[in-house]
């Protein structure tokens, strides 16, 4: 099976949608946020703390490189994977992408806004949405709202696969 890739705004579901994707299709798994924090053995907002953004996309980016050097895994992405072009074409080439979409308001209602630096401030997630929400569109393959359950979105997801 070709590799899955999630993109999506942060905490719009990407790592839990991800790992239940995963095991319903006897894929591996692999977060792209998790892997960054383990090669770098740092919580990413510590990362963010001592060396800045620009630092973190440069890690993200190599990162994204390991983790597609693979076969029959879904990769959910951090938020800011669509900030960098040459992330998307590597992803493009690399996997099927989905985007999942959430409905704003819900998500500041759910998130935890710990360890994600970029979320400090509320607010903050409508701007990226702004910037952003153009991307994310131009970049999938295929969007999926995320609007019912987790199992909702992974059955989205599914029959997408089964008809391409
Ligand atoms: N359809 C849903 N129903 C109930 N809870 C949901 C749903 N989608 C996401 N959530 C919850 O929202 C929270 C954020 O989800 P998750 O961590 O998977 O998002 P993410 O896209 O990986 O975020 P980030 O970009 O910050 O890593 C989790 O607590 C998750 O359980
Ligand atoms: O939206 C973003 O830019 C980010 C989202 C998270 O998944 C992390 O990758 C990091 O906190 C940056
Ligand atoms: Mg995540």
């Amino acid at each position: 099976m070709k590799n899955i890739s999630l993109i999506g705004m942060p905490g719009s579901g990407k790592t839990t949608i991800g790992r239940v994707l995963s095991k319903k299709l006897g894929m591996k798994f692999i977060d792209l946020d998790r892997y960054i924090e383990e090669k770098a053995q740092m919580k990413i907002t510590r990362i963010f703390e001592m060396y800045g953004e620009d630092y973190f996309r440069n890690i993200e980016s190599h990162s994204l490189l390991d983790v597609l050097d693979t076969e029959n895994t879904v990769i959910s992405t951090g938020g800011g994977i669509v900030t960098r072009e040459e992330n998307m074409i590597f992803l493009k080439k690399k996997t099927i992408i989905f985007y999942i979409k959430r409905d704003l308001d819900i998500i500041i209602n759910n998130v935890r806004f710990d360890n994600r630096p970029l979320l400090k401030d509320k607010n903050n997630l409508y701007k990226l949405f702004e910037k952003r929400s153009m991307l994310y569109e131009k970049y999938c393959d295929y969007a999926i709202v995320n609007d019912a359950s987790i199992y909702d979105a992974v059955d989205k997801i599914i029959k997408i696969l089964q008809e391409d």
